[in-house]
């Protein structure tokens, strides 16, 4: 089985909203939202993965995020264990560098279910918390 360690970030602004974007058609969990992340790769800290990460995915430098939530999630063919980060302060305007579409969207107004099953609870909370 193959296991994967992922940093995401949960990139949200003074406003409220969250920075997502939407997988593509050809990716394990097609079309979902997700939060911008991916592997963490040998020799990394989670927060190396989510600065290097959001670099390329959305062409921001985060400079302040914390841990939110870590969880293990085990789909049909593979374990993640994903670090989700909440980002508060970077440098740049977020944007789907890599031709994914980028969206913000109000914290209260989340879904779970356009998201990956793993995300189920970091959503819980999210919606349990906004304001
Ligand atoms: N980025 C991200 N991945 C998530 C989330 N929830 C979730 O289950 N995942 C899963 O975690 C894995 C993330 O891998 P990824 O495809 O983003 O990895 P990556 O950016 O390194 O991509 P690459 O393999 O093309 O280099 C996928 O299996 C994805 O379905 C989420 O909110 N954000
Ligand atoms: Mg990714």
């Amino acid at each position: 089985m193959k296991k994967l360690n992922i940093a995401a970030g949960i990139i949200r602004n003074t406003q409220g909203e969250i920075f997502l974007t939407r997988r593509a058609a050809d990716a394990h969990m097609a079309n979902k939202l997700e939060f911008p992340g991916g592997k963490i790769e040998a020799g990394e800290t989670p927060e190396q993965a989510l600065v290097r990460e959001l670099q390329e995915e959305t062409g921001i430098i985060a400079t302040g995020y914390s841990l939110y939530e870590a969880c293990a999630h085990a789909f049909s063919d593979r374990h993640i264990n994903l670090w989700f980060f909440i980002v508060e302060q970077w440098q740049g305007e977020p944007w789907g560098k890599e031709g994914q579409p980028g969206m913000w969207v109000a914290q209260h107004a989340l879904q779970a279910d356009a998201f990956p099953p793993a995300n189920l609870s970091v959503i819980e909370r999210l919606l349990a918390e906004a304001m």
